[in-house]
């Protein structure tokens, strides 16, 4: 006897009546049921939405703090059609000359390496691991460009000796305006092993070798990556709700931002929507998003006032102790469906933010209405990430905090919680390592790859035709018992080793 339709409906439950069951759930705790397979796993489609008028080829977003995103992060972020987010635990020119670097190029890396004057005499370890340096008449990117100095020549010369005995004349410039396949023809049409990469105002902007060609070569191809209007990477920053954070939001506007989030871990408050109604009437061109939210009361307040996205999680965080210090929160799987489906309602993107560990989380993350992930621990021990990697017990590490840790606050965020009204600080984040991950360039495309091939499972071919199975209630999913969650992952064996790709 062929189902009836009530036993297909009763098969599962739709989002609607999982999350309505006054329970708050995260990830782990949902599983969603398979679909139809009528598409292979490549003609999923992963465009997407950061903000209103911010549209990403792929659902990446890098979070907002001082140990995930800067210049490198975000030129990597953007090369691969996402977006980073530059922190704001600096003073706001140091924020606003990050986003002019990473905007300042289309390739995908950052090198930063050394700039020194001809009267300079830098020693070996002035080259800070780098093959080359650049040299300028100050020592400064807006001098004018008089040569290249190579660290072998440095090192050769015994004690430091000034870089105008033994510098290169420079090669032929290449352009800042180059993407990475015209800047590798470049060095092979001039036969070239490195060369300035300069704008067209004249500012030195970094070097490009073949061996950056070759590593980039070695990752998987790049896709399509975020421009704007005026050609450039798409470049979001960060900005708390301040009266100082005015002058931050001015600057970086000049320097030429896409996107602003305003950061805070409750964003129904009355300073941020006096933020919000600023910004929005001092630069309606940017789109401002805002945050952090969990539920629709909040949600709607930031709506109501404007924003053109909305962060949604509160808790979540892998570096967080919000739940803990503060008892307020929601679980992210919850908090993303509940959210999603007012905001979707008023063409408001939701940025999924904290808790994602792999690539499943992000699936469900998207399944459950969110247009991106927002991911800080995934990211932070990327080669793109701020700081030096360490080893710890024998693993290669690097460090990762939250921007709420005693250690973050001290160093910039003291006014907002040291300052005026807080004379007491409490943290509410850790600081912590996370394992080498190699390049973004190279995880985040294997990453997509698996996210395609989850929603292949559950039959979406889309974002968009995610959002509508969501909706129309055809998307099925149940909770997980603690022993289905066991079972779900790997048991049972005395010894494996994990490698996913
Ligand atoms: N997503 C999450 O679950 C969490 C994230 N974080 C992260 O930590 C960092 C700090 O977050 P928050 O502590 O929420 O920062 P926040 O700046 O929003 O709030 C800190 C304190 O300052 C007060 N405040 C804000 N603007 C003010 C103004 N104009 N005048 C007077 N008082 C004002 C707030 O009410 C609050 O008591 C952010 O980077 C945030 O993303 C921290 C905790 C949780
Ligand atoms: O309670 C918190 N205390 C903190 O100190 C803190 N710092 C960051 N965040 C939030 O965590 C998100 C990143 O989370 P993941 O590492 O899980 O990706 C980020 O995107 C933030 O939303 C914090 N939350
Ligand atoms: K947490």
């Amino acid at each position: 006897m062929a189902p009836s339709s009530a036993d297909i409906a009763d098969d599962g439950f739709s989002a609607k009546r999982l999350f309505s069951q006054g329970v708050s759930y995260t990830y782990d705790d949902v599983i969603l049921h398979p679909g139809l397979i009528d598409f292979p796993a490549d003609a999923v489609d992963l465009s997407t939405r950061f903000s209103r008028r911010v549209s990403l080829s792929i659902p990446c977003v890098a979070s907002p703090m001082d140990t995930v995103s800067e210049s490198a992060m975000a030129a990597a972020m953007a090369s691969l059609g996402g977006v980073a987010v530059v922190h704001c635990n600096t003073e706001p020119h140091i924020q606003a000359s990050i986003v002019r670097a990473a905007k300042s190029r289309r390739l995908p890396f950052v090198s930063s390496v050394p700039f020194f004057s001809p009267a300079s005499a830098p020693s070996p370890n002035d080259f800070a691991g780098y093959d080359y340096a650049i040299v300028t008449e100050r020592g400064d990117s807006l001098s004018k460009l008089v040569g290249v100095a190579v660290a072998a020549d440095a090192a050769s010369s015994g004690s430091p000796a000034p870089v105008s005995e033994y510098m290169r004349p420079a090669p032929r410039s290449a352009s800042a305006s180059f993407d990475f396949e015209q800047a590798a023809a470049f060095l092979a049409d001039e036969g070239l092993d490195y060369a300035p990469l300069v704008s067209e105002e004249g500012e030195v902007i970094d070097l490009i070798t073949n061996k950056d060609v070759e590593r980039i070569r070695s990752y998987p191809k790049l896709g399509k990556p975020t421009l704007g209007a005026d050609g450039k990477f798409v470049v979001a920053a960060s900005i708390g709700t301040r009266e100082d954070d005015k002058q931050r939001l001015e600057q970086l506007v000049q320097a030429g931002v896409n996107a602003i989030v305003i950061d805070s871990s409750q964003g129904n408050s009355m300073y941020q929507l006096d933020m919000i109604k600023y910004a929005k009437k001092m630069y309606p061109e940017v789109d401002l998003i805002g945050g952090n939210v969990v539920t629709i009361a909040q949600a709607q307040n930031l709506v109501t006032a404007g924003v053109d996205g909305l962060r949604v999680g509160m808790g979540s965080g892998s570096i967080c102790t919000t739940q803990e210090v503060c008892a307020v929160g929601r679980g992210q799987a919850t908090a993303v469906y509940k959210v999603a489906s007012y905001a979707n309602d008023q063409n408001v993107p939701v940025i999924a933010d904290g808790g994602i560990s792999y690539s499943g989380h992000i699936v469900k993350a998207l399944a459950l209405g969110a247009s991106t992930v927002m991911m800080g621990s995934f990211l932070a021990g990327s080669h793109e990430a701020p700081g030096a990697y360490e080893y710890k017990d024998g693993h290669r590490v690097k460090k990762y905090r939250g921007m709420g840790s005693l250690e973050a606050m001290t160093k910039g965020s003291d006014a907002r919680y040291l300052g005026d009204t807080l004379k007491l600080k409490v943290a509410q984040g850790v600081v912590g390592a996370v394992a080498d991950k190699g390049s973004v360039l190279r995880f985040i495309p294997y990453t997509m790859q698996a996210v395609k091939q989850g929603f292949q499972d559950f039959g979406a071919s889309s974002l968009q035709s995610a959002h509508d199975l969501l909706r129309s209630e055809t998307l099925r999913l149940e909770v997980r018992t603690g022993a289905a969650q066991v079972e779900g992952g790997i048991h049972g064996l005395v010894s494996y080793e994990k490698k996913s790709f």
